[in-house]
């Protein structure tokens, strides 16, 4: 089941199309992970999916309701998470959360509950009575995220959380995604951290200049493009015999010698693992390391866009 269905969203800045024809489902349950390089288009798409900015034209489906700017029915079920921190510096920890609660229309017994275990979910119990200009930049950043999620949404929409924080609060924060998504929780999370969209998403949409340049999980992305797969290996004796005989396996596709180790490229999908190790036990007198690099989502990425992801965001985590 679909919770999000975009069609054909365009997005006009005067002469830029900041949204081109932009598609986009996300199903029930799933992590959808949404990358993209700097300017591709993600938050104008976080933007006009939850109604904060009108589009140009196409279709935007939220819980099978027609979004648009304005209207409310919609937002009862999502939470949002934008990149800049939404929080009251004069109100605590869990004064925020009873606030945000508030404007859901929650509140007495209800309410108290959501906040408390809003406040344990992001591991802020402890902090609960004081104020968040005390906190540091990556507990302020899971009250944050606490505060878009105290009125239980069905789909949480992360527009980068984990920008410029220490590594210990952004682990607590991919666990705390893991946790509510198992929970039942459909999550959109963007960022800019290869790693995490890797390690968290069950599903990755990559966008570039306005719209989706590819959709699948990592497999199916590598499988898709077509990338090559490497292996290193270090043997005794890497003598000439072993190299022509692991050249003529077939799916091996060069062998390079580096001292010891070989570095043997592979097609996508080959399976060479059995009669390398043969040939570099009979040729190469024994197999002393064998490492295998599958292609990353940064391979994948640098692939179908020609650039890095990662040009100037300026806020690295570690
Ligand atoms: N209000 C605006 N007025 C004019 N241009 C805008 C506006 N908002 C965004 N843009 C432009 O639209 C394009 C897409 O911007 P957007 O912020 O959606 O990208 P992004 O993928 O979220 O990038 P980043 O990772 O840097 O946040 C950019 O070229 C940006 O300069």
């Amino acid at each position: 089941m679909n919770l999000v269905r975009l069609e054909r969203l365009v997005k006009r800045y005067g002469d830029l199309m900041a949204l081109d024809h932009m598609e986009l489902d996300i199903r029930a349950g799933e992590i959808l992970g949404l990358l993209g390089p700097n300017g591709a288009g993600k938050t104008t798409l976080i933007h006009a999916l939850t109604g904060l900015i009108a589009v140009d034209s196409g279709t935007i489906e939220l819980f099978g309701h027609a979004m648009r700017p304005g209207k409310l029915e919609p937002k009862r079920h999502f939470g949002l998470v934008t990149q800049e921190l939404t929080l009251f510096y004069d109100l605590t920890a869990r004064e925020n959360l009873a606030f945000f609660g508030g404007i859901y229309g929650l509140k007495g017994k209800a309410l108290q509950k959501r906040v408390e275990r809003t406040l344990q979910l992001v591991g802020l119990e402890e902090r609960a009575d004081q104020f968040p200009g005390k906190f540091s930049g990556g507990m302020q950043r899971r009250l944050n995220i606490a505060a878009a999620l105290v009125h239980e949404p069905r789909l949480l929409i992360m527009d980068e959380p984990t920008v410029g924080i220490d590594p210990q609060s952004r682990s607590y924060i991919l666990d705390t995604v893991r946790e509510l998504n198992r929970q039942g929780t459909t999550v959109l999370y963007t960022t800019h951290y290869m790693e995490e969209v890797q390690a968290l998403a069950s599903r990755i949409v990559i966008m570039d200049d306005g719209h989706a340049i590819a959709n699948g999980t990592v497999d199916e992305l590598i499988a898709r493009i077509q990338l090559e797969e490497k292996l290193q290996m270090e043997v005794s004796e890497p003598t000439e015999q072993l190299i022509e005989q692991l050249q003529a396996i077939g799916g091996v596709k060069q062998v390079k010698q580096e001292g010891r180790r070989l570095l043997v490229s592979i097609r996508p999908g080959a399976d060479v693992l059995e009669p390398l190790l043969a040939a570099a036990r009979t040729y190469g007198g024994g197999v002393r390391y064998v490492n295998a690099d599958k292609p990353t989502l940064e391979d994948i990425f640098l692939t179908l866009t020609g650039k890095q992801l990662r040009d100037g965001d300026g806020g690295e985590a570690e």
